[in-house]
């Protein structure tokens, strides 16, 4: 749940966000939400380049069944429990800049699993503090880094995330200490 005001988003009057099923309260949707993703993240995922395009195209692919904007950045400003996200008029440049630095970085090939885990760390704390999209930027978040850290040659066990910790971690590092998310994602890396 996001701190927002009159959200062009929700239905008129509640925080609930306009979605496909139609459906009209947080419990109902938040059902659907985790049944329609999780059945979605069991498909072979869209395939890309990990550019900035295919992290839409990931989003779109979770979110399908929920959401009409799936896939599309957000255009209202948004935050959480104090953490202001990007605006979204920046968001296509920062998403830009940060997905052209992963191209430049080749993708974190190449690297120790530490070397690794750090890169990770600071991609991720950044693309958290961009939160491109007004909804399902964790599930993206995680599903995105399985993805390189497969093809970086260090894969990743999303069965070890232990939800409240890594949580923890990324508030951590959008106050800009990323200590905490390096360990979390160090212990994802299968030894
Ligand atoms: N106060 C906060 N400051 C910074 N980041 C936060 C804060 N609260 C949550 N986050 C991060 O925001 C992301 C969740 O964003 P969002 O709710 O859009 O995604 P979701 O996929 O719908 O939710 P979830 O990851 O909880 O399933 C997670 O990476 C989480 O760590």
């Amino acid at each position: 749940m996001y701190d927002a005001v009159a959200d062009p988003y929700c239905y008129p009057g509640t925080t609930v966000l306009m979605n496909i099923p139609g459906l009209r309260t947080q419990a109902a949707l938040d059902a659907f939400e985790t049944a329609s993703t999780t059945q979605r993240a069991d498909e072979p995922l869209p395939s890309g380049r990990l550019s900035a395009t295919h992290y839409r195209a990931l989003h779109h692919h979770l979110f399908q069944d929920i959401y009409a904007w799936a896939g599309k950045f957000r255009t209202v400003r948004i935050s959480k429990d104090g953490s202001a996200f990007c605006y979204p008029e920046n968001i296509q440049r920062e998403m830009s800049a940060l997905f052209d630095d992963l191209k430049k970085q080749r993708y974190f090939r190449d690297l120790t699993a530490d070397d690794f885990a750090k890169a990770a760390t600071t991609f991720l704390a950044t693309l958290n503090a961009i939160h491109p999209f007004r909804e399902g930027n964790g599930r993206t978040q995680t599903a995105f880094l399985a993805l390189i850290a497969d093809q970086a040659g260090h894969p990743i066990d999303l069965q070890r995330l232990e939800p409240e910790r890594f949580l923890k971690a990324m508030i951590a590092s959008f106050h800009g200490d990323e200590k905490p998310l390096l360990r979390q994602i160090q212990r994802l890396i299968a030894p």
